[in-house]
């Protein structure tokens, strides 16, 4: 697969969606090959580091008191050297994204008072600041309302080929994926495969997922 490309990962809950991406983040133990790039990953040196892969994880916690303007800049780490502060054009940029995400407004706020879903903005902020090629979203819109659910799938498929990005983005919101050009993945499947996006490949998953898994 190469990028552009943006892919729908789907299935039922216990498919093995995250076990996936956690697989592609090191963070599991695996049996097999996996190619990143045509390289094993068992060979990759530090894919984050590198600017190769990033990962938005399902639960992300901040236990301690910080301003959303901090840790959306943090997004930008590969870039600083051990203890090198982040400039004023750093926050610049932050601002400029907040702009782009429609969330200027929580610049300035306490990231741990913010709601679940704000959370969730913020969060891709930082993903996007640190504009790896690959990047990888688990349910990047569980918590959006209606509107933002929309307006994320627009901004990450908009994203996907402004800025050359191979995305895979765990979801079940699969009638937000109508009128987007990209693929399903759906991991319920015996054989999954990649799924050219349409009308009828979203409705066959629908239909699919509505069934009871199988029990494995
Ligand atoms: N740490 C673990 N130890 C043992 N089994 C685990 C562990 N984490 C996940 N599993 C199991 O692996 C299977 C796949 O889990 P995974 O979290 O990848 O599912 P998922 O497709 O992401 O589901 P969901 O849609 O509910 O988030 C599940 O049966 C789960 O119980």
């Amino acid at each position: 697969m190469q990028a552009p490309a943006f892919v729908a990962v789907v299935g039922h809950n216990g498919a093995g969606k995250s076990t996936f991406f956690k697989v592609l983040t090191r963070t599991l133990p695996y049996q097999g090959e996996v190619l990143l790039n045509d390289q094993s990953l068992h060979h990759l040196s530090n894919p984050a580091a590198t600017g190769l892969l990033s990962y938005l994880p399902q639960k992300n916690m901040v236990a301690f008191p910080v301003k959303v303007r901090d840790l959306v800049v943090m997004g930008l780490f590969r870039h600083k050297r051990f203890f090198e502060q982040y400039s004023a054009q750093d926050y610049e940029t932050v601002q400029q994204l907040l702009n782009n995400l429609e969330i200027p407004h929580l610049l300035d706020r306490e990231f741990t008072e913010l709601s679940g879903g704000e959370q969730q903005m913020v969060w891709l902020a930082q993903l996007m600041l640190q504009d790896a090629a690959i990047c990888l979203l688990d349910e990047p819109t569980q918590q959006l309302d209606i509107y933002h659910k929309k307006r994320v799938f627009n901004l990450l498929t908009d994203w996907t080929v402004q800025k050359n990005k191979l995305i895979l983005c765990i979801t079940h919101d699969l009638v937000n994926l109508h009128g987007h050009v990209g693929y399903i993945l759906n991991l319920s499947k015996p054989e999954p495969q990649l799924e050219v996006l349409s009308a009828e490949t979203i409705r066959e998953n629908m239909l699919y997922l509505e069934e009871k898994p199988p029990v494995i």
